[in-house]
């Protein structure tokens, strides 16, 4: 397949697949700030840039109102995310954040923004090299201009922005496959409330089974089980980050989380990010950690509902308490809250309670990606400690 745009990227390529002669490592040396572009990259003359301060009421609902209709749908057209105003103003404001990399696009004439692409700065661990990074997403090309080599453009200017911020290298997913994946995760869905999943089409009852069995299946219990589980509270900071940068230190590649990024990412914010603790009832140590975040999705084709609830699960730790029964507490938090599906995807150890805690496989792939970074080989997905949002 050509890729006209990518063929012309510092990024892996695929012909260049599994030579190993080529070194781990950047594959473009920064440029010289002063050799940097310091105008934007010309647009269609009747488009020009926005830069989004997401502080700006007004510019959130912009962005907000762009990506409800117009960001990922899954191929069926089943869902579309639905990122909320207070998930996104999160997701784009982290320590060091920069406003200038959070760039929309406006038609001069109507006044609406038609296009948007974020990063956000991220120290990155690549084996043993810390890497700063930006990581990149939300890129999102109004319907009504796909397929005019927008996607490029937008690029190309998030590119230059980070570039005037001294940082080259860059992290990103996509459900689609450009050059060239790091490595290709597996998305897996656990029914907290089937009925609904079955009635818009997601699920479909399995043979020999009735409404009633399949309900009962996924029933979970309304206590947690594991002794000393709690909610995270802000004098646990300190404790989490030793616990999780120790645990993080296994993967090939993962954050560098210190206590003001776990702070911003890890700390509960209602209908946007929860997360739990195991303190010991004996020493008071902090021996385990889980995590997941909100994301809706509009529901398209159905008559009965508009809105999916659905949990992603984010970074966890097990140091004391099974893996399994961590996560099965956090099931069962999520299904207080009402969430109707729990997903995870198949990296760090996820993949060692998938099956026994019922969650299903996916149809969707989500590839991992590194600009101006190459590494060896492709990863497995045990071997990544990074979850993007
Ligand atoms: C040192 C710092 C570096 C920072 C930058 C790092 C890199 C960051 C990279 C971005 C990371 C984003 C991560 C992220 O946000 C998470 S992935 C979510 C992406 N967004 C969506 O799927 C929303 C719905 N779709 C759209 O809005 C449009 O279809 C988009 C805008 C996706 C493409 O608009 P379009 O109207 O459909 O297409 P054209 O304008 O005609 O352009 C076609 C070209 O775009 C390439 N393309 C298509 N989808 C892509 C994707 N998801 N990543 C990268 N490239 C993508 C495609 O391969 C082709 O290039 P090629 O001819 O070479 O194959
Ligand atoms: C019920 C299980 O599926 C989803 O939760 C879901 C929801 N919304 C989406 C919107 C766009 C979309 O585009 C790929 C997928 C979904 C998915 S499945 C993949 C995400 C996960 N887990």
């Amino acid at each position: 397949k050509r890729h006209k745009f990518w063929e012309t990227q510092p990024v892996g390529q695929f012909k260049d697949f599994g030579d190993r002669s080529l070194p781990e490592g950047p594959i473009e040396a920064p440029t010289p700030l002063s050799e940097v572009k310091q105008e934007p990259y010309n647009l269609p003359s009747q488009y020009e840039w926005i830069t989004c301060d997401m502080d700006s009421e007004e510019m959130c609902n912009e962005v907000y109102n762009l990506l409800t209709s117009n960001y990922v749908e899954d191929d069926e057209n089943m869902f579309r995310f639905n990122y909320s105003k207070e998930f996104l103003q999160w997701a784009l404001r982290p320590p060091g954040y920069f406003r200038s990399w959070h760039i929309g696009v406006r038609a001069k004439s109507s006044k609406k923004m038609v296009a948007f692409i974020t990063g956000v700065p991220a120290r990155i661990r690549v084996r043993e090299t810390i890497v700063n990074m930006a990581e990149i997403n939300f890129l999102c090309v109004h319907k009504k201009l796909r397929s005019k080599r927008l996607a490029p453009v937008m690029i190309k200017e998030v590119t230059r922005r980070v570039h005037l911020e001294n940082s080259w290298q860059a992290a990103y997913t996509a459900g689609v496959v450009i050059p060239t994946p790091i490595t290709t995760c597996q998305y897996w869905h656990r029914s907290l409330n089937p009925k609904k999943l079955i009635d818009v089409g997601f699920s479909r009852l399995g043979a020999r089974m009735t409404m009633s069995r399949t309900i009962r299946l996924y029933k979970l219990p309304d206590q947690t089980a594991t002794p000393g589980f709690r909610k995270m509270e802000p004098h646990d900071v300190p404790a989490v980050t030793r616990l999780l940068r120790n645990y993080l230190r296994q993967f090939v590649l993962s954050p560098d989380f210190d206590e003001n990024d776990v702070e911003h990412w890890l700390l509960p914010k209602e209908n946007v990010v929860d997360s739990f603790l195991v303190e010991s009832p004996e020493t008071h140590e902090i021996t385990d950690f889980c995590s997941f975040y909100t994301l809706p999705s509009s529901i398209l084709g159905s008559q009965n509902y508009t809105a999916l609830k659905a949990a992603y699960s984010y970074y966890n730790v097990s140091t004391k308490t099974p893996l399994t029964q961590l996560m099965n507490d956090a099931l069962i938090v999520a299904k207080r809250k009402d969430f109707d599906v729990f997903n995870a995807l198949d990296v760090m150890h996820n993949e060692t309670f998938l099956k026994e805690l019922k969650f299903g496989p996916g149809d969707g792939k989500l590839h991992y990606y590194l600009y101006n970074y190459r590494i060896r080989r492709v990863l497995r997905p045990s071997e990544l400690g990074l979850v993007l949002l």
